[in-house]
């Protein structure tokens, strides 16, 4: 198979056609169903939808974690079990999932080690992507030595110490308070602009898709569906007084109107 190249040369996850189909004993579950979605490199993609609708599937397909049954999937032009063995994307998780027997530095250098680099690269490494996420000087202290928020952005550190193109978020900020979720999602804002990667970040919260995206993807449920695809193309140094403007409340009141409508509410 060859990717379109021409069409997609600036594209880093292509979509087509894609359905996913669990088969249970209860029978099969439509997960996802005729996704066509184009990313493209430096782009942050939010996708938001009620519970169930498919996102953190979306995002294990991308990950090669859960296999389409039907319809292409590229990633930075190979399929998606090439882009893991590449090492294309770094993942982060709902939970920190931090080893606690591990320093935080000593967290962030797994995936090095695993890759076997040499361990002055590693070091380089791990101040890098420590300072990228503020947490410089706490490399020598355990997870549980830090508050949520903090462990989270170890965990992102993590994700971003081999240096994939991608980073793939599933709600990473989800059980954080508002406050933290706030400061963070600032923090991951700039780092998006000093980095230039592209983020395909799950939420269920409105301000928080609206504030970081340059792209919202609302999805619907049963199959999983995309309803709708925003662009939002505000400012790229925002803070988090934009919330505050018409334009802000605008795209907003689309992706409610877009969630409202994709939802059959009949259960
Ligand atoms: N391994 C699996 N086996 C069977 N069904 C599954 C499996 N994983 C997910 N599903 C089903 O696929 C559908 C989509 O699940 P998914 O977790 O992707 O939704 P989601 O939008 O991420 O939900 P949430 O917002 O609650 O995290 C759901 O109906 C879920 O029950």
């Amino acid at each position: 198979m060859t990717v379109e190249q021409d069409e997609n040369a600036n594209s880093v996850v292509n979509i087509k056609g894609l359905s996913l189909t669990f088969e249970t004993n209860d029978g099969p579950v439509h997960a996802l169903s005729d996704i066509d979605l184009t990313i493209n490199q430096g782009d942050f993609v939010s996708f938001i939808g009620p519970s169930g609708c498919g996102k953190t599937t979306l995002l294990r397909a991308v990950a090669d974690l859960e296999q389409p049954t039907g319809g292409e999937l590229w990633v930075n032009g190979v399929s998606a079990r090439e882009a893991r063995l590449n090492r294309d994307y770094g993942y982060v998780f709902q939970a920190p999932a931090l080893y606690p027997w591990r320093t935080i530095a000593g967290n962030i250098s797994l995936p090095l080690e695993v890759m076997g680099i040499p361990k002055s690269e590693r070091q380089e490494r791990i101040a890098r992507n420590m300072e990228l996420v503020n947490l410089s000087g706490f490399d020598r202290k355990y997870p549980w030595q830090l508050s949520g928020g903090m462990q989270q952005r170890a965990s992102i550190a993590r994700a971003l110490s081999f240096d994939p193109e991608l980073l793939l978020m599933d709600e990473p900020f989800g059980a954080l308070d508002e406050i933290v979720r706030d400061h963070l999602n600032e923090q991951l804002l700039r780092l998006w602009d000093k980095t230039d990667k592209t983020v395909l970040f799950v939420t269920h919260s409105i301000p928080e898709a609206v504030f970081l995206s340059s792209k919202i993807v609302v999805m619907s449920p049963r199959p999983g569906r995309i309803y709708d695809v925003i662009d939002c193309n505000l400012p790229r140094d925002r803070g988090l007084d934009i919330r505050e403007t018409p334009e802000f409340l605008e795209i907003a009141h689309r992706v409610r109107e877009g969630l409202k409508e994709g939802h059959s509410y009949d259960d």
